[in-house]
């Protein structure tokens, strides 16, 4: 942990090579968050040491042919980690520079605030596609963080997110929807981009003129009639050309507000210097917030979800125990374990 001269905390994870969460990572994360809270930090910055991955999740080897009392203290200690963490009333912000698998996803979703490095990256809670369901309180984590559908779609697949589709996620209409519909027609000499609004006016602007006869009215008006319906698509072109046009020259950013955001993390950032700015200046936003007003409105906040795991704290490790020493599991972790080894030896 480094505190700057602002208060606020940089807790590096450094367990090569992949920041998996075994026992003493656990506890070593429970003893920092407590520092962190004893000193009175100004906030506190999750990241790692590795270049490539912000936390494999957990540790695989403590789930595999396990000691049971080991087993059972290991899942209380990710539990406590959570709950320090989730309930933390100091500010929190993960800088995200690199996978963030499972157990790597939740310690970020746990925080208030996340910056993911653009790049190759993935981040989500992959259990269901490794044929675990994710315990209430890890579900919760993600339900907490992105909107209830999105979360559930990305459960029940077993969701991980590019950087790109973590910020944002299904295209809405708007710049892509355009591309869609063709390339629109640009301006030129033979049709300069209107809105339908100006064709409408002008038109009615010709049938109303006193100069023009009835029957040439009816015949301009059949005229226009064949051309909204032969040429429709140019129509919409057009509008679209005439709506790209008008936002850029309000500077409205189109690519942006046409996509739905999934908001999984916050922002994304070039390297992890720039993340870890970009995770300060959250933190700072509490400046002149009184702290104990902002970690009171934080906690209730979050007590629901909190109470949860506090109540069923004993039957949530019971069926952890359970699951992980069924034969099939661990068979199941047997092959993972292979697949990893083998993944990482090519
Ligand atoms: C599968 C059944 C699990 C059953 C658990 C039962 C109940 C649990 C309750 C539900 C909670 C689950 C939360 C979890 O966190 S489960 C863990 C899920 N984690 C993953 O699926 C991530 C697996 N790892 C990767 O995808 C990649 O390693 C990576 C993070 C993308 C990084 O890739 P790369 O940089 O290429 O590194 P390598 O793949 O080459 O790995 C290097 C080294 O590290 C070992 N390793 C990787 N991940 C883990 C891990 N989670 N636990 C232990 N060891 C891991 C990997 O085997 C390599 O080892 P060697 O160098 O010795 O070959």
């Amino acid at each position: 942990m480094a505190v700057d001269n602002d208060g606020i905390a940089v807790v590096t994870l450094q367990r090569p090579p992949v920041n998996s969460l075994n026992l003493d990572l656990l506890q070593a994360m429970n003893n920092t968050f407590d520092d962190v809270a004893k000193n009175k930090s100004k906030g506190m910055i999750l990241t790692s040491a590795s270049p490539t991955v912000f936390s494999a999740g957990l540790d695989i080897m403590e789930m595999y042919k396990p000691d049971p009392k080991r087993l059972e203290t290991f899942w209380v200690t990710l539990q406590d980690m959570w709950l320090k963490l989730f309930g933390a009333s100091f500010p929190t912000a993960a800088a995200i520079n690199g996978h963030a698998p499972a157990g790597g996803c939740l310690i970020a979703t746990s925080c208030e605030y996340r910056v993911m490095l653009s790049g190759k990256f993935t981040i989500g809670l992959n259990e269901t596609a490794l044929g675990i369901v994710p315990p209430t309180w890890i579900q919760d984590s993600l339900r907490h963080t992105i909107p209830t559908r999105q979360a559930e779609i990305a459960l029940t697949t077993g969701k991980m997110f590019t950087v790109d589709e973590a910020l944002k996620w299904r295209t809405n209409r708007g710049a892509e929807g355009a591309a869609r519909l063709g390339p629109p027609v640009l301006e030129g000499p033979q049709m300069p981009p209107r809105s339908p609004d100006q064709i409408l006016n002008k038109t009615l602007k010709m049938c109303l003129s006193p100069k023009m006869a009835l029957d040439t009215g009816i015949i301009k008006l059949n005229a226009l009639n064949e051309y909204l319906v032969t040429e429709r698509t140019t129509i919409v072109d057009n509008a679209i050309t005439f709506g790209i046009k008008k936002c850029n020259d309000m500077d409205i950013n189109i690519q942006k507000r046409g996509r739905r955001k999934v908001g999984l993390i916050d922002e994304t950032a070039a390297d992890k210097a720039e993340a870890i700015e970009k995770c300060k200046k959250f933190i700072k936003r509490f400046d002149k917030i009184p702290s104990l007003a902002r970690g009171m409105t934080k906690q209730i906040f979050r007590q629901e979800v909190l109470q949860k795991l506090l109540t069923n704290r004993q039957a949530d490790t019971k069926q952890f125990l359970d699951l992980v020493n069924q034969p099939k599991i661990q068979q199941s972790l047997e092959l993972y374990l292979a697949m990893l080894k083998q993944k990482s030896q090519k």
